[in-house]
């Protein structure tokens, strides 16, 4: 699959691709797909991190986050993306539905055992996932589907994976 590199540098903190990156290439990506996943995953109580132990800290959290994220979505086929401040995309093609919820459990652990100078810290993130199993180009559908399914994560008490669904949400 052929990217346009050009229209989005990576994200300067994170080293992620950045959300141009995704404007340009997502019609591209979901065209080329038979079965397209979002994983939409945000930072937990970020603001209070931020206010608690200052922005340098904020952003040393943000790139580890990133770093674990980019170690379970990197290649061809798992593609890591910075979408806004403390949130994240993982783009993951032609996964099956259930590797793509566990991935997403891994993910979501995995920030967890992260280890912290500040030692009574734990930094938790919420997962939406969104699946497309329909061959259609273009559409930004799934990051909203992704973006609700985070939205029930976080009303459920964070710190959680949701799959999104139709019928549940
Ligand atoms: N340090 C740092 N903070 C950022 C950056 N981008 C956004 N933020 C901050 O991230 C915080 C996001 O806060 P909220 O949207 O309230 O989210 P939250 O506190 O994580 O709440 P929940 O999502 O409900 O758990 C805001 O305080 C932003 O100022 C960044 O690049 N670095």
């Amino acid at each position: 699959m052929k990217f346009k590199h050009s229209c989005g540098r990576p994200d300067p903190l994170t080293g992620l691709k950045n959300r141009l990156f995704l404007s340009a290439n997502l019609e591209r990506i979901s065209s080329s797909a038979n079965t397209l996943t979002v994983l939409m995953i945000d930072i937990d109580n970020f603001k209070q991190i931020n206010d608690t132990y200052g922005h340098p800290f904020g952003d040393e959290v943000i790139l580890r986050v990133a770093d674990t994220i980019g170690q379970y979505c990197h290649g061809r086929n798992k593609i890591g993306v910075r979408y806004g401040g403390e949130e994240f995309l993982c783009l993951m093609v032609d996964e099956t539905a259930e590797h793509t919820a566990e991935l997403a459990e891994t993910i979501c652990h995995a920030i967890t055992q992260i280890t912290w100078p500040i030692k009574q810290l734990i930094v938790t993130v919420s997962i939406g996932v969104s699946t497309n199993t329909l061959h259609k180009s273009g559409d930004f559908k799934l990051i909203e589907q992704a973006d609700e399914a985070l939205y029930q994560a976080k009303s459920d008490g964070k710190n959680r994976v949701v799959v999104y669904s139709q019928q549940q949400l």
